[in-house]
């Protein structure tokens, strides 16, 4: 199998490359389960951001990365969910369409109260089409909230052009 070898805050990682469409390749990152990792990393992303009073973060694979950086800044850390639940009493809910199929994420009517009037940071894994991101953005903003800084640990392809988006290194995606 073909790797692209990741070197971060002094650790280096084989990642699988993996076709995730027709002439399209992309280095595989996850960091659930890389307790050594999350851990290295989130120290780095916690200096580089601005005064916030709440985390959040999208379902699912940034959530070990929410809850280090929400353990180093001693604050709680929410969950945008990727699911409506009978369980959430007044879910607060954006819907999008990302190539043709629809999605969504929602906060629990209680998650949206604790945003309101809050300076957020989004933070997650890895931001590549900046989709996600701009969708939690909106949640955060029906919620009350003001986001203060989107962060990642890595960005990729059309991400490296967006603007204000804090994040440790590039990720290349392979095309033929
Ligand atoms: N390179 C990548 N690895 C895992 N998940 C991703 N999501 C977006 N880009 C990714």
């Amino acid at each position: 199998m073909k790797t692209y070898t990741l070197e971060l805050c002094g650790l280096r990682r084989e990642l699988p490359v993996i076709e995730v469409a027709p002439g399209l390749k992309i280095a595989s990152f996850v960091i659930l389960g890389d307790t050594e990792l999350v851990c290295r990393v989130a120290p780095e992303i916690v200096k580089r951001l601005p005064e916030i009073d709440a985390i959040v973060t999208p379902e699912a694979k940034g959530i070990p990365l929410a809850f280090e950086i929400s353990r180093l800044l001693g604050m709680n850390y929410i969950i945008a969910r990727k699911n409506i639940w009978p369980y959430m009493d007044h879910p607060v809910i954006d819907e999008f369409y990302s190539k043709k199929k629809k999605r969504l994420f929602c906060l629990s009517g209680d998650d949206a109260r604790t945003l309101r009037g809050k300076r957020v940071a989004i933070v997650d894994d890895v931001i590549s089409s900046g989709e996600t991101i701009e969708a939690i953005r909106r949640l955060i903003e029906k919620a009350g909230g003001t986001v203060a800084a989107a962060a990642a640990i890595l960005v990729e392809g059309d991400a490296e052009g967006l603007e204000d988006i804090i994040y440790l290194k590039e990720l290349p995606v392979f095309r033929e």
